[in-house]
């Protein structure tokens, strides 16, 4: 059996140098990250046994890392690092399933135990191993909802799985608002159809810098930029014969834009750096949660390749619109989150049921999965009350004459993570005078991070 494969993301060189020189040396495999951007590539080259991270990254949060990381590699251990005062940090961490905490400045030693009692629990790599040779379904495969929405969404599905077979099947764009269930709703797809064997590779194209998802889809010849030491196949060939799935795809960048059309026309790559063109077999699959009708009005994404990627489309409703599946879906979340912490699953309160179906649920599913998370994690009780659900009040749309009665980031300090994220996006783009670029340069956050968090609170800039 090969060693444990230690995912590393911290940015700071020498503790970095040093947490890493202890890790091998306990026998692990370690890959080091400075950037979310890193250990996201890194993650999909080799499948991590465990994560260990920092918060604060030059690009970004490192429990969005997490979530992301979640969602790949289900139930994959993670120990978060934690400096004095962050603990919103460490509650939305153990949302997140962190399974411990290293405090700073770091004990090596306890690092040492930590990860060790981590993986001492089946692995996320020696479950895959399991689960290749058994039919045991994972729980990637559900799709959970029997609303008349969701079963429309399900014979869909299943018609265009079967379309699959051929050598150009149709290329299949999946819309929907952020969290309805796209990226899920793709691997479900690939899982039903008769590729289904072969790989499943996701870009995601607005997480990556522009030449980073060149590289990404495309390959590289060794010496084509600085760094690129060796030759690496791209996404799009390294599919084979399954599914490449580009997700947020109202993300690529326009010069992209038009070197993916051509590859989606002809099946054919050109690595950077190379003359020679490689074939290409997979079955395109992208996902958007932007209106790519109005982007192509103004400019920002390519009629001709609109048209190419959306020869299906496969349209995931709201959880708002999906009736009672949002019980069915939060009684999952709390069997599921109670089965992982060993507790015994709460029932859920009657006004529970009435206030899950009463909000309006603008992250989807995925608000729908956080919130009963924490409420589990927090509230270890017999039965789920509304209260522990703490839904956050109704939102009212803040006009830049408003910025006044936005709380301070003092007085922000109150309620969730996201709440808190919420408010300092909304003053933020309101000291802005609603210009996300300029938004998003105060927050230090690309544009493309800052447009998801807007789609995910239902904000708006321009
Ligand atoms: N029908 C479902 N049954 C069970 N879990 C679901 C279902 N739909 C979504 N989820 C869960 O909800 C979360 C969000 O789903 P997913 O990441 O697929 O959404 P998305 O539409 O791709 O979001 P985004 O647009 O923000 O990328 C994930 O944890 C996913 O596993």
């Amino acid at each position: 059996m090969s060693a444990p494969h230690i995912l590393l993301l911290e940015d700071e060189g020498a503790l970095a140098r040093a947490l890493d020189r202890r890790l091998r040396r306990d026998g692990y495999t370690v890959a080091v990250c400075e950037t979310l951007a890193n250990a996201k590539l890194a993650a999909r080259r080799r499948r991590p046994d465990l994560a260990v991270l920092d918060l604060r990254l030059p690009d970004g949060y490192g429990l969005d890392f997490l979530e992301w990381l979640r969602a790949e590699v289900a139930d994959i251990p993670a120990i978060v690092m934690t400096a004095f005062g962050e603990l919103d940090d460490a509650i939305a961490a153990m949302r997140l399933g962190a399974v411990d905490f290293l405090k700073k400045p770091l004990d090596l030693d306890a690092l040492h135990r930590i990860a060790a009692d981590a993986l001492a629990h089946e692995t996320p790599a020696t479950r895959a191993a399991d689960t290749r040779h058994g039919a045991t379904p994972t729980e990637d495969s559900a799709l959970i909802g029997d609303s008349a929405a969701m079963r429309t969404v399900a014979a869909q599905l299943d018609r265009i799985a079967a379309l699959a077979t051929s050598d150009a099947p149709p290329n299949v764009l999946i819309t929907g608002e952020t969290g309805t269930g796209k990226d899920r709703i793709a691997r479900v797809l690939h899982g039903r159809s008769a590729r289904a064997e072969a790989e499943f590779v996701q870009v995601d194209c607005a997480a990556l810098p522009r030449d980073l998802i060149e590289a990404e889809l495309f390959g590289h010849e060794k010496g084509a930029f600085t760094n690129a030491h060796r030759a690496r196949r791209g996404l799009l060939a390294a599919a084979g014969r399954g599914t490449a799935f580009l997700n947020e795809i109202g993300e690529l960048p326009m010069g992209l834009q038009a070197k993916l059309l051509t590859a989606l026309e002809s099946r054919t790559v050109r690595e950077i750096g190379s003359d020679t063109e490689r074939e290409i077999d997979a079955w395109f699959v992208a996902a958007t949660n932007r209106d790519l009708a109005a982007l192509m009005q103004t400019g920002e994404f390519r009629q001709d390749l609109y048209y190419r990627l959306n020869v299906l489309t496969l349209h995931l409703p709201p959880l708002r619109e999906r009736g009672d599946d949002m019980i069915a879906l939060a009684e999952h979340f709390v069997a599921r989150t109670a089965a992982r912490h060993d507790r015994p699953a709460p029932r859920m309160a009657s006004d529970t049921r009435d206030a899950l179906l009463g909000h309006d649920w603008p992250g989807n599913v995925r608000e729908l999965r956080h919130v009963i998370e924490r409420a589990v994690l927090v509230h270890a009780e017999d039965v789920l009350e509304a209260a522990h659900l703490q839904l956050p009040a109704p939102w009212v749309s803040l006009s830049r004459d408003a910025t006044d009665s936005i709380p301070t980031s003092a007085s922000a300090s109150a309620g969730t993570l996201a709440d808190n994220e919420r408010v300092l996006i909304e003053r933020t783009l309101a000291e802005s005078r609603q210009n996300i670029s300029e938004a998003a340069r105060r927050l230090g956050l690309s544009r493309g991070a800052l447009r998801y968090r807007l789609e995910k609170y239902g904000l708006e800039g321009r």
